[in-house]
Order: structure tokens, then C-alpha cells, then sequence
């Protein structure tokens, strides 16, 4: 691959906003390009994937999908939006130390500017989540706990991690839309 990628990992938990903040980014700052992992996984499990079914029982049960098919379809994402002198968002990985470790393993030439991480509590996120509508299968209640449990057993290091590297860029997504989008402008440095 040719060119200079650069990536803004954006975490947070379900329904934090990460992908409502990551489209208002792109929208007005053309720049930028919003990759969600989990789009990409859902794109997967609808389609003729070969590890579908692995794909669809992780996600139906709250869980982290095997790291080299998510950083497989991040790749191909990338590539397919033309590698160079882009600043890619990616919205909700890396979600545990396996997804960091193959992360740095096949991309290890992909400058990571930060982590931007949306903070809520966890009863604005269900519901935020609760009244989003759109049908996906893991917003059944019984499947957001166990999302929420995997995030802050498994996606909290990861956030610590980039605080202790000095790459986390934290903003309150308890605000209203624009309020906290005003924040990320601010916590990305974008005027
Ligand atoms: N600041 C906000 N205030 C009120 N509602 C919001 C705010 N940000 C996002 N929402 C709404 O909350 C819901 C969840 O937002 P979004 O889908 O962006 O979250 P997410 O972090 O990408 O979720 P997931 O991790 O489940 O993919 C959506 O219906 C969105 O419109
Ligand atoms: O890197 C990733 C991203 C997502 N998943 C799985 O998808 C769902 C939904 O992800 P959202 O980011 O909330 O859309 C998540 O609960 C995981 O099961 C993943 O495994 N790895």
C-alpha cells in the first residue's frame, strides 16, 4: 500500500453516538472518512462472508468478533477509499487487546493520530439506544447488557491504554448533538 493513511480510532460505548459524531465529521470536513467496524460486520454477515456465521453468533451474543476478519474488512475498506491522504475515522475499534495487538501486527505502517473517546453514562447510552429504532438484532435489550459488560471489561484497557500513551482525546457525549460535536471539534483540534 502506498501513501500515508492516518486514523482517528473513535470508542465509546453502544450508543454513545460514536457513529452520529463520526458522520457529522465527515460531512462538513471532507477529509475525512467514517469506517464503522461494525457496519463493516453487519455488511459481512449480510452478505456472502465466509465466516458469517461466526460473525452473526458474536455479534448476537454481545461479543467481540475474531480480530483478523475485522481488520481484514477495515483494510479492504481502506483500500477501497484510496489509501493515501486520507484521515480515516474509525468508529468502534479496536474493542480489546486482541483487535489492538492484529491492528499493530498487519498495519503496523498506519499512523494512529489518537483515540477519541464519547463518555456517557450507561443509562443515557440504553436509551439512546432504546429510541434509535432501525431494527438491528444486538439493540434487544438482553444483548445491550451484554454489550455493555464486554465494554467495560474489554474496551475500557484499550482506553486506558491510549490515556497512557498520551493519545486519548475524551469528550462528554452526555450533551445535546451539536454540543457535544462543538467538543470533538475542539478535542481534534479542528477550527
Ligand atoms: N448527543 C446526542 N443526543 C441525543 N441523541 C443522540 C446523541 N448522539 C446520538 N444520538 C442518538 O442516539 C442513538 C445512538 O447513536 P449512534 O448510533 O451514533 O451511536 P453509536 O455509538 O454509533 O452506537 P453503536 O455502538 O450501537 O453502533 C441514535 O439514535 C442517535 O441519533
Ligand atoms: O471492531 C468491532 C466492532 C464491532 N463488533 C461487533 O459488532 C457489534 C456492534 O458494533 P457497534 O460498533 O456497536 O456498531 C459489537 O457489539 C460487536 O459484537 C466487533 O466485534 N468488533
Amino acid at each position: 500500500m502506498e501513501g500515508s493513511a492516518k486514523v482517528i480510532f473513535v470508542l465509546g460505548g453502544p450508543g454513545v453516538g460514536k457513529g452520529t459524531q463520526c458522520q457529522k465529521l465527515v460531512q462538513e470536513h471532507s477529509n475525512f472518512v467514517h469506517l464503522s467496524a461494525g457496519e463493516l460486520l453487519r455488511g459481512a454477515r449480510a452478505g456472502n462472508h465466509r465466516f458469517k456465521e461466526v460473525i452473526e453468533s458474536n455479534i448476537n451474543a454481545g461479543r467481540i468478533v475474531p480480530s483478523e476478519i475485522t481488520v481484514e474488512l477495515l483494510r479492504e475498506a481502506m483500500i477501497n477509499q484510496g489509501w493515501a491522504a486520507k484521515r480515516f475515522l474509525i468508529d468502534g475499534f479496536p474493542r480489546n487487546e486482541e483487535n489492538y495487538e492484529t491492528w499493530n501486527r498487519i498495519l503496523p505502517e498506519v499512523e494512529v493520530e489518537c483515540c477519541l473517546f464519547l463518555d456517557c453514562n450507561h443509562d443515557l447510552m440504553v436509551e439512546r439506544i432504546r429510541s434509535r429504532g432501525g431494527g438491528r438484532s444486538d439493540d434487544d435489550p438482553e444483548i445491550v447488557k451484554k454489550r455493555l459488560v464486554t465494554y467495560e471489561e474489554q474496551t475500557r484497557p484499550i482506553i486506558n491504554r491510549y490515556q497512557s500513551l498520551g493519545k486519548l482525546r475524551t469528550v462528554s457525549s452526555e450533551g445535546t448533538l451539536e454540543e457535544v460535536y462543538q467538543n470533538v471539534l475542539s478535542a481534534l483540534e479542528i477550527s
